[in-house]
């Protein structure tokens, strides 16, 4: 059985706005699945039809096995939801946030041994008013795993976190998964999907535009990569005749250093020789396609930062030694 299936999943609003256009999309018992795309691709729309809270305008969708219209109560028992900007009662403390979400599922929990789980237990008896972002994240998290779900529904998660919260949300979604819980959950920090998902799922502008491991579509994406050759002296770039190398794109210079965009990244290797030939090479760097350029690819989205893409999309570099 499927985690969460949708078929021909589809939501407007009014006559303009096509959200969610024709969505077919399975996630797997188990998986981690990241959920990705720029502003207004329809993620938080969907996620909204999975936990009924929007109805969707035509075709369906399960989660757990069970319709996600009709069957709202056996899906609510069984996963926990961190919804896009979690509500919290600003006078209620974090324990009573947690007791009141094992209230409603009647179930029992280990109230600060889940508070240490997400890393607030130190501020168990506070009012949640007086919370910061970080810490209202934290909180919604630790609602979102009362009653140990089968499944997590994460609108988001890292959002307001330090690099500290970032890490410890990656870890915490890894041992879910690991216990065999299916988490799905959307984000715009490409670098944070990459570390934690088994698959990708690529909105953009209501469809979904991609499918796949970050791998795969890294094999899939134009392979585009460049290359840094560091020289012991600044040489002309044209007496290199870099450019005459089958397969490379561009050449440029800067000072000691001359770059080289590749069609795909063996050439990569033709330049190195082909400069060692002529130079002294003092030191090689090497970047492939980065996830940034990769999601820039499947999106449209024309330069880095455009879309949501956050700041901190890693670059894949390697040091390579001369
Ligand atoms: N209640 C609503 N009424 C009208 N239009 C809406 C409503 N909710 C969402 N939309 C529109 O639907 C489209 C998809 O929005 P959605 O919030 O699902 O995108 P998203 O991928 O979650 O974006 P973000 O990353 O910004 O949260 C957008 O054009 C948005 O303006």
């Amino acid at each position: 059985m499927a985690a969460i299936e949708t078929t021909s999943l589809t939501k407007r609003y009014g006559d303009s706005v096509l959200a969610v256009d024709d969505l077919d999309l399975t996630v797997e018992e188990g998986e981690i699945f990241g959920f990705l795309g720029p502003n207004g691709a329809g993620k938080s729309t969907t996620i909204n039809m999975l936990l009924d809270f929007v109805r969707p305008t035509d075709g369906s969708a399960t989660v757990l096995g069970y319709d996600a219209q009709d069957e709202t109560g056996e899906i609510r028992e069984r996963i926990g939801v961190l919804p896009e900007g979690a509500t919290l009662y600003e006078r209620l403390t974090a324990r009573e946030h947690v007791e009141w979400v094992a209230d409603t599922k009647g179930v029992d929990t280990d109230v600060d041994a889940l508070l240490e789980r997400v890393g607030i237990l130190e501020d168990a008896d506070r009012a949640a008013g007086g919370f910061s972002k970080g810490m209202r994240q934290r909180l919604g998290l630790g609602m979102a795993l009362v009653g140990d779900p089968e499944l997590l529904l994460l609108d988001e998660p890292s959002s307001g976190l330090d690099p500290t919260g970032i890490q410890d949300m990656r870890e915490l979604l890894r041992a879910e998964a690991d216990s065999g819980t299916t988490v799905f959950f959307s984000s715009h920090i490409l670098s944070e999907v990459e570390a934690v998902c088994d698959r990708v799922g690529i909105m953009n502008e209501g469809r979904l535009v991609a499918l796949d491991s970050i791998e795969n579509l890294r094999d899939e994406s134009t392979g585009a990569a460049t290359i840094d050759v560091e020289l012991a002296e600044a040489v002309d770039p044209d007496a290199l005749d870099v450019g005459s190398i089958e397969g490379v794109q561009r050449v440029s210079a800067d000072g000691d250093t001359v770059t080289a965009v590749c069609d795909e990244p063996a050439v990569k290797v033709d330049v190195v020789r082909h400069v060692d030939e002529r130079a002294i090479v003092t030191d090689i760097l090497s970047t492939d396609t980065s996830l940034e350029e990769l999601f820039n690819q499947y999106t449209g989205a024309e330069s880095a930062g455009e879309g949501s893409v956050a700041p901190e999309a890693e670059q894949r570099e390697q040091e390579v030694s001369a």
